[in-house]
Order: structure tokens, then C-alpha cells, then sequence
């Protein structure tokens, strides 16, 4: 997106730095294995740690922190594995732990000893900052705290190591006592400690008040400064810009925000933030055009679905769906969007729902290949069918497979594709109080060009005994129906005042083992939405296989 035009770089709509300003740079430490892996429901296993992991260096991260070797079995594993098996190419693997204990030693402390023997070439330390924790969580006094600082980074830089310090609950600290917070930032950096970082660990501060801390921290101190936010107010990449403007060198955050309570700062909006917006450079090579496969093969592996809503990265963050953003787009993306989606790896996407207007019929036939340009007429027929059958109970915005069926029809005259003429169709269920069984089955008549089929399917439920009838009766004439695979399948009532006399949306989504595809179905009852959207599945998936009628 970054080009040069005149006097300015421009590196989004809006968003200008002075001519030949040097874009500045930041570091950038992931600690999606880490902390965010604090997040409820997530369970890593050290496979998972080291897929990830690889993925976090294609992305061109500087630093990945790997976990707590010592605290958690796990991890431990994951260094010694780390060491022979990853090849990173960026960034360098961080070790996570705590200081020596009061009164201890660090070379005589076993986890401090654990971050020794997993020879990660960097540690970062947690440490306290806030006074109240140190007197109370920690149950020691302020200078003990400082000693056990300097004792463990000094003993970890002799060793060779690259040493950063968490300064946990650092803001909360400094707004208690001051100068007690600025003691501990102090004696990590006198002991040799490259960053320092100030985190927000309860995740409550507004970017106002962090601007102000990391000022009156840089001012105070020497050596990088770095930022870790929670999201507890929700504020959490706010609080990471406030730092990185106020002259923090050093940011922390998670693949999808993903981290204890609400969260990590999400690091891709970070440094997509940073690099398009302000030219503040943060990942190695042409990471940031990877960060919406990254981002979604990350969740992949954690198993928590991908946000649709997240920014930069999220399947909706340039999908439009209302008509006046569309008929603005036609003559300029830039109109409606914030930066060009490819700089992020995403695209751009057309929404057909009822508030659709022409343009985004014509947008989104362009997508799906169709060239609607000047076809006025058929644009405002699409318009008004899709209007209409939405006001019904359809969504084509969740099937976009439905829509193009609906779209090839009208282009064709109002001729849907005809691979099969359905005669009849029925289903029946039957409880046997005997053995309690309940057992569904469906009997499918239609006619291909091979002739009259007739076809019986047994099912867990009717819907699915369906299905399997309408391949029965397919396959001899369409064997390429054997790769398709009912995915997803949601239903909706969507009136619900009229209890079983209300309209059921069926939502489909079908693979065939490359790519899925969405169809929608609408009746007064289960079934027979179920059929829709399972015979324009199969029809759609014959049209992309580029079967023709037989
Ligand atoms: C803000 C953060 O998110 S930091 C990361 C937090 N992550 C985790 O806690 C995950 C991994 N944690 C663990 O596996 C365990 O909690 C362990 C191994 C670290 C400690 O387990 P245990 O020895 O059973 O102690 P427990 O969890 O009950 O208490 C923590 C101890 O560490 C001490 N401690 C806390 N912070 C520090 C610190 N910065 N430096 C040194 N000691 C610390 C506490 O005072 C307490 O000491 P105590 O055992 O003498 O009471
Ligand atoms: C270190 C850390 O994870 C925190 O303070 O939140």
C-alpha cells in the first residue's frame, strides 16, 4: 500500500508521514504461546506450540516467547524440541520466568536454573514493580524485590543471554508509588537488562494515562522501554499505539488477541496499525501481506474459531454489505475502506442481502465472474428478487452459492442449471418403544438423462436420511457428488411467535475437500427447507466441477 506520490508517503487513505522521514521501526514480541495461551479453554500441545511457533516466524516476528520451561512440563518439552527441530528464520525464542525467590540465589533457584537449561538465547523475567504486590503477594520487603532484580538479570546476561524484564502490574505500581516503580526499571536496566517492559497486567489503563507513564518513564530512565497491554478495558492496541508514540521501542502481543481474562493486545492490529498507518516498520520481510493466513491457520490450531469481525484480519473486515457502500466502491474501494485488504492478505467482499442496491449486484456478479456492467434491467430484476425473497426469510449474504444459482437464472432468462427433475420426495420416522430406537428413512423419485430414479436413504434424522437418498439417486449419474460433504448445518425459526407454524431458515455448508460452499433453504417446515438448500448444494457443486447435464 506504502507508495511515494509527491512531497508525502502515503501509507493509507488520510494518513501521511513527511517525505523521507525514515520509517521508524519497533520490536516486536509475540506471546501468543505464552500468555496467551493463559486463555481459558486453550490447551496446547507442544506439536501445536511448534506449528505455531513456525507460523510466528513466516509472519516476521522478532521474538517468540515460548512458554515457562520449568513451570510447566510442557514447555520444557518445547524448548528441547525447539532447539533441534524449528529452523527460525527472524525471530529469536524467548524463555519465560520468574526472578530468583527472596532470600535465593539465582544460580541456586531451580526455575531460574530451568530457564538456563532451555537455552533459549533470550529470558524474560517477571518481576515485581508495584510495591503492594511485593509486600503482599510476594511477602517480602521493596529492596529485597530490587536485589532478587538484579541478582537474576545480572546472573542471566554473564550467562550470555539477552534479558527482558516484564515490570508486572508496572502501571498500577508507578501510580501508587512512583519512584518505587522507577527503582525496579532502574536496577533491571543497571543490571544489564536490554528492555524493560511495562505491563498492564489487571488491563485497566485508558491510553491517556499510558502516554503519560512511558513519557515520564523515558524521561526518567535509560534503555528500551517496551509495552504488554490487557484488554480489560477493552483498550488493549489503544494502549500499545499510546506506548509506542510515547517512545516505547519494544511491543507484546497475541495472534488474536488470545490471553487470560479478555485478553492480549492483538498483535497483528498492532503492527498493521503501526506499519500502515504511522510507517512504524515491526515485522521482517512481506509478513504483514501474510497476516490473514497466519492469523486463520493459528486458529486452526488453537480450535477457537476465527473472529469474523476482527480487524485487518477477520473474514468481515472488507465485507459490505450495504448498497450505498457498494455504489461508492464501484468507483473507488478507497471510498469505503480504510486501507487496500491485500496489504493484510485479505479481500475485499460483496454482501447481497436486502440492503442491496444494483451496484452491489453488479460488484458481487464481478466477484463471483460475471461481467453485469450496464445490464441495467437484469440488475434491478436480481434486485428485487433477492429483495423479496430475503423479506421471505432468505439470507444471501450467509449463502453466497444460493445467490449465484439465484444470479445464473436470471441471466439465463429464469432457467435455473437442470441437472435433475425432482418427481417427489419423502421422509417418515419411526419410533420403536420396543428398543427405543428411532430410526429415520427417505424415500427421493427423480429423473437425470440416465432416467427415472427412485432411491431409499437411512438417516440419524430425517434431514440426514434425505441426504443420503438424493446422493443414492445422483450418484449413477453424477459420481462426482461423492466427493461432497454436508459440513455445517444450522437452523433457524424465524418467527417464532407462531411456535410450529413458523417459517425455518436452513443454512448448508457443503465441501468437497478444496472448498465449501453455502446454500440457504426456507419453508414452513424442516424438511422441506433442508431439500432446498441440500439440491442447490448439489447443484452448485456440479456447476463448479464443471459438470454439464447429463
Ligand atoms: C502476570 C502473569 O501472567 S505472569 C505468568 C503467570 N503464569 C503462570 O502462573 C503459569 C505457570 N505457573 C505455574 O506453573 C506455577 O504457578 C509456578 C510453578 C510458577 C509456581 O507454582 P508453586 O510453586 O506451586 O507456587 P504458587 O503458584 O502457589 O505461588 C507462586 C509463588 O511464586 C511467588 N512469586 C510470584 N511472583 C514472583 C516473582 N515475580 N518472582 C519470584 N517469585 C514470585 C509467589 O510469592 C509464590 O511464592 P510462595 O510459593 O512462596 O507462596
Ligand atoms: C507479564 C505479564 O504477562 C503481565 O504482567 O501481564
Amino acid at each position: 500500500m506504502t507508495s511515494t506520490t509527491g512531497p508525502t508517503a502515503v501509507t493509507a487513505p488520510g494518513v501521511q508521514r513527511p517525505a523521507g522521514a525514515p520509517a521508524a521501526s519497533v520490536q516486536v514480541y509475540d506471546t501468543t504461546l505464552r500468555d496467551g495461551a493463559q486463555q481459558e479453554g486453550m490447551n496446547l500441545s507442544v506439536a501445536d506450540k511448534l506449528a505455531i511457533a513456525a507460523l510466528l516466524d513466516e509472519l516476521g516476528v522478532g521474538y517468540i516467547e515460548g512458554g515457562w520451561p520449568g513451570a510447566i512440563p510442557k514447555d520444557t518439552e518445547f524448548f528441547a524440541r525447539a532447539a533441534k527441530e524449528l529452523d527460525l528464520r527472524h525471530a529469536r525464542l524467548a524463555a519465560f520466568g520468574s526472578t530468583c525467590k527472596p532470600g535465593a540465589q539465582p544460580h541456586e533457584d531451580a526455575q531460574v536454573q530451568a530457564l538456563v537449561e532451555s537455552e533459549a538465547p533470550v529470558v524474560t523475567l517477571v518481576a515485581k514493580s508495584d510495591i503492594r504486590h511485593v509486600e503482599r503477594a510476594l511477602r517480602t520487603d521493596g529492596q529485597e524485590n530490587l536485589r532478587m532484580i538484579a541478582a537474576t538479570v545480572r546472573y542471566l546476561v554473564g550467562l550470555g543471554r539477552e534479558v527482558v524484564l516484564d515490570a508486572e502490574h508496572f502501571f498500577d505500581g508507578y501510580r501508587y508509588d512512583k519512584e518505587y516503580a522507577l527503582s525496579c526499571v532502574r536496577t533491571a536496566f543497571e543490571a544489564g537488562a536490554e528492555t524493560v517492559v511495562l505491563c498492564d497486567t489487571n488491563g485497566g489503563m485508558l491510553p491517556e494515562q499510558v502516554s503519560e507513564v512511558v513519557s515520564e518513564v523515558r524521561a526518567a530512565t535509560s534503555g528500551r522501554l517496551g509495552m504488554h497491554a490487557h484488554n480489560d478495558s477493552g483498550c488493549a492496541v489503544a494502549n500499545t499505539l499510546a506506548a509506542v508514540a510515547a517512545g516505547a521501542g519494544h511491543l507484546q502481543g497475541t495472534v488474536n488477541g488470545y490471553g487470560e481474562r479478555t485478553g492480549n493486545a492483538d498483535l497483528l492490529t498492532c503492527v498493521a496499525n503501526l506499519a500502515l498507518k504511522r510507517g512504524t516498520e515491526g515485522l521482517a520481510g512481506d509478513g504483514l501481506s501474510e497476516a490473514s493466513r497466519i492469523a486463520h491457520a493459528i486458529s486452526e490450531i488453537t480450535n477457537i474459531s476465527p473472529y469474523g469481525r476482527q480487524p485487518y484480519v477477520g473474514a468481515s473486515a472488507f465485507a459490505h454489505k450495504a448498497g450505498l457502500h457498494a455504489s461508492a466502491i464501484r468507483v473507488d474501494p478507497d471510498l469505503y475502506q480504510h486501507i487496500d485488504p491485500v496489504a493484510v492478505g485479505n479481500d475485499m467482499r460483496m454482501l447481497v442481502s436486502e440492503m442491496a442496491g444494483r451496484a452491489s449486484i453488479e460488484l458481487k456478479g464481478r466477484e463471483l465472474g460475471f461481467d453485469l456492467t450496464g445490464q441495467s434491467e437484469l440488475l434491478t430484476r436480481v434486485t428485487t428478487r433477492v429483495k423479496e425473497a430475503e423479506a421471505a426469510g432468505y439470507t444471501y449474504d450467509a449463502a453466497d452459492a444460493s445467490f449465484e444459482l439465484l444470479l445464473r437464472a436470471e441471466i439465463d432468462g429464469g432457467r435455473a442449471p437442470r441437472f435433475f427433475d425432482v418427481e417427489s420426495w419423502r421422509t417418515f420416522v419411526e419410533h420403536r418403544p420396543g428398543d427405543g430406537q428411532i430410526d429415520s428413512e427417505a424415500t427421493v423419485k427423480l429423473r437425470t438423462g440416465h432416467g427415472r430414479m427412485i432411491s431409499t436413504g437411512e438417516g440419524n434424522g430425517p434431514v440426514n436420511a434425505l441426504d443420503h437418498a438424493l446422493r443414492a439417486a445422483l450418484v449413477g449419474t453424477y459420481p462426482e457428488i461423492e466427493d461432497f460433504e454436508l459440513i455445517d448445518y444450522k437452523v433457524r425459526i424465524l418467527d417464532s411467535q407462531q411456535g410450529t407454524d413458523a417459517i425455518i431458515r436452513v443454512l448448508i455448508e457443503t465441501s468437497d475437500g478444496v472448498q465449501s460452499w453455502s446454500t440457504v433453504g426456507v419453508g414452513t417446515n424442516i424438511i422441506e427447507a433442508s431439500w432446498e438448500a441440500l439440491t442447490e448444494s448439489v447443484v452448485w457443486g456440479l456447476l463448479h466441477h464443471g459438470v454439464e447435464p447429463r
